[in-house]
């Protein structure tokens, strides 16, 4: 099959200067003193991708994916190797960058497709399919400086997807807008690949990138680590990330004091104060982890201040999806656990320990609380929204699960011819 995209040797070298004054002292001194140190950002990369294929770019953050797409794209040059694209590209690398603030929307949309070599009159067929995706309303003829970053974002997107590209390069750019505009910018990037269109996807949400993907590249500190089948490519990937948490977690444990390991975010607290939450952490095996594997026995610790006499505390979590969704709930009292009452100006550490359950792989927020009373009848004393971010993984065939939690079920049939 014809190849849309033909990616020979490509390397790209930046320059990386102790202090940005030593960039000029080096040109003064006519480059004879060498102030930089050489990175490769991508060494010696070869690809393609043919019409009708969507070929997705996993690897951790500085692995080089952004650097490779801008180079696809055009908006950046190698250091050495070739580039070869047979058809129109529309990227969705940089979004809107092209637009003139002082013009409408409307302007902006028919400026943007002179730029993409498209005359008027295609544009006023498009226009409606534009306008419409964009969902702006009246503001289509307001100039964009008068945007909100949504509606910005959300014109430029609709533009970029509407122009009839041959390839489309997306970065993490369906994380724009709302929940709908996304669902509604993934449902239009599938009727594009079901139309034959070849489609560079580079995301951190490897769920995504299965679906979609027929071929996945996976890069690390710039060169090819592996590339094939994307449930391969995904889970070699993953099980690397995995076992690379284990080793950084060790140093982290035996420096720690356990009762310093603080709440690493709040995004909104209430309470009247009788205690405080002060420390939360999840353990695996004792040590704290950021991503936990469905199945795995999981400690949550938390260390809380008693302020004032508690008679009847109970200390529970809040575990919610990434849009906001509870997933599940569990408290001491529920679990038939009752504390003990408390005395004032103590300190206490509680582990909430259970089996992670098998959930959809992607992050999960997790909510303290202590309270004081019974079930039905409480006083909270301290609540944190979103505490801790939990990533979850699977070891299993993660890919076509639906909905939020796999049921682990297994299937007997018998009978039949
Ligand atoms: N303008 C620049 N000057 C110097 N180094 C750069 C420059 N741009 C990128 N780099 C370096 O090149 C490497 C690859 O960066 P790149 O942005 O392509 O990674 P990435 O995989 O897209 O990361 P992320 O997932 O965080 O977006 C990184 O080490 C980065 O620090």
């Amino acid at each position: 099959m014809k190849e849309i995209i033909k990616v020979s040797n490509l390397t790209k070298i930046y320059k990386m200067y102790p202090k940005p004054s030593n960039r000029l002292q080096e040109i003064m001194l006519f480059n004879k003193v060498k102030l930089h140190k050489v990175h490769a950002a991508l060494n010696n990369i070869s690809f393609s991708v043919t019409k009708n294929q969507t070929l997705g770019i996993i690897g951790e953050n500085g692995s080089g994916k952004s650097t490779l797409l801008k180079i696809i794209a055009g908006t950046l040059k190698p250091s050495s190797g070739e580039v070869v694209i047979n058809g129109r590209i529309s990227s969705l690398l940089e979004l809107g960058a092209g637009f003139n603030p002082e013009l409408t929307g409307k302007e902006n949309v028919f400026l943007h497709g002179s730029v993409m070599g498209i005359s008027n009159k295609d544009m006023e067929s498009k226009y409606n399919d534009i306008i419409d995706f964009a969902d702006i309303g009246d503001f289509i003829d307001q100039p964009v400086k008068t945007y909100s970053s949504g509606m910005f974002v959300r014109l430029a997107f609709s533009c970029a997807i509407h122009v009839d590209p041959d390839i489309m390069i997306i970065d993490e750019a369906l994380s724009v807008g709302d929940i709908y505009f996304q669902q509604k910018s993934m449902k239009k990037i599938r009727e594009l690949k079901e139309a034959g269109k070849a489609i560079l996807f580079v995301s951190h949400d490897l769920q995504s990138v299965m679906t979609l993907c027929d071929t996945v590249v996976w890069l690390e500190r710039g060169i090819i680590v592996d590339i094939g089948n994307p449930m391969k490519v995904a889970k070699a990937y993953q099980m690397r990330q995995h076992k690379k948490r284990d080793t950084q977690i060790e140093s982290v444990v035996k420096s720690e004091n356990v009762y310093q390991i603080g709440i690493p975010n709040i995004d909104s607290r209430f309470g009247n104060g009788m205690a405080e939450i002060i420390g939360i952490e999840a353990l695996v095996d004792d040590k704290p982890v950021s991503t936990i594997v469905s199945g795995e026995r999981v400690d949550i610790h938390l260390v809380v201040k008693i302020k004032d006499y508690l008679h009847s505390p109970m200390v529970g979590i809040t575990v919610r999806d990434r849009l906001s969704n509870i997933v599940f709930a569990i408290n001491t009292n529920q679990e038939d656990v009752f504390l003990q009452e408390l005395e004032g100006d103590s300190l206490i550490r509680v582990f909430l320990s259970f089996n992670w359950p098998f959930l959809q792989p992607e992050n999960y927020s997790i909510s303290p609380a202590i309270a004081n009373g019974t079930q039905d009848s409480h006083e909270m004393c301290d609540w944190i929204e979103n505490a801790i971010i939990i990533k979850s993984i699977s070891e299993k065939n993660i890919i076509g699960l639906m909905g939020i939690s796999d049921l682990n079920i297994q299937y007997k049939i018998e009978g039949g011819n």
